[in-house]
């Protein structure tokens, strides 16, 4: 597996380019010592916001990645792009038929030394990524870390996300899933609300994404910076 420059991400912020960010919370976002913002929504995601956010970001020296959650937002001048493949979902549109359709028109376009994809595992059932994706997300533990092995080791995707958004997540589950990749590196994101929670998910996961709480409490959001990039990882390095 090649080493993507986003291999040695540990912590990232995920902003919303359908939800308001004052100049003052963008600056400490960007400034936070995060290695990373992603750009990336679920809905109300369009070409002039997801470029407006971009624009805004651009004047920091972090890396901005877009989630491509749409081929409306494809938009150019990030530094990653993200491609997410929902592997829970029996709707083959969320796992590559949206995919192929925005890889038919933009094929020629895309950046692939800096494009990847994610095999996204949805679990939390309340989340709008979830229903809008059919995702089936009362899973047992040993079909979760079968969607993760075929992510894994017969799709060698290069990232697996557990998704959670909006809700904590089994950090049990998380982990043994870590435990179990060979050459994907591991994202996990939901329901992450201050520095507890950040270190419990540093440890089970490569790489941890905090969403919501950057718009809810800003000062527990930055906290989460220090409280993943202090915590050892239990799981298997996927930097080298
Ligand atoms: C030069 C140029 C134009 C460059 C760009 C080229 C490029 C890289 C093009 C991309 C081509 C491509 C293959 C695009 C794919 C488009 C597509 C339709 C993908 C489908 C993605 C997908 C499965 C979406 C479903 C929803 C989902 C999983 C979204 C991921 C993000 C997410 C879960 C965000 C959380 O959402 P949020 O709104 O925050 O949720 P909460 O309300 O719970 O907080
Ligand atoms: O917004 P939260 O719940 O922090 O989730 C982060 C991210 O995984 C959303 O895609
Ligand atoms: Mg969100």
């Amino acid at each position: 597996m090649q080493a993507y420059p986003f291999f040695t991400w540990r912590h990232v912020f995920k902003l919303d380019p359908d939800r308001e960010i004052s100049e003052e919370t963008l600056d400490a976002v960007c400034t936070s010592g995060t290695d990373a913002v992603l750009v990336g929504g679920s809905s109300g995601v369009t070409f002039d916001n997801t470029v407006e956010l971009m624009s805004r970001i651009r004047r920091y020296e972090v890396d901005c990645a877009l989630e491509v959650s749409g081929s409306e937002a494809a938009a150019p001048g990030f530094d990653y792009y993200f491609i997410p493949m929902v592997l829970n979902t029996s709707q083959i549109d969320w796992l590559s038929g949206k995919q192929t359709a925005a890889l038919r028109e933009y094929g020629p376009f895309i950046p692939w030394e800096t494009t990847a994809a994610e095999g996204y595992i949805i679990l939390n059932p309340d989340a709008e990524a979830a229903r809008l994706t059919g995702a089936q997300t009362g899973l047992d533990e040993r079909t979760v870390l079968a969607h993760a092995l075929m992510a894994d080791k017969l799709m060698r995707l290069p990232i697996v996300y557990l998704e959670y958004s909006g809700r904590f997540g089994d950090m049990d589950l998380v982990c043994k899933v870590g435990s179990e990749l060979s050459g994907a590196r591991l994202f996990y994101g939901g329901g992450i609300d201050g520095a507890d929670k950040a270190r419990q998910a540093a440890e089970a996961a490569h790489t941890v994404v905090v969403g919501n709480v950057v718009y809810d409490n800003l000062e527990a959001a930055l906290q989460t910076v220090r409280a993943v990039k202090d915590t050892f990882c239990l799981l298997p390095s996927k930097t080298n």
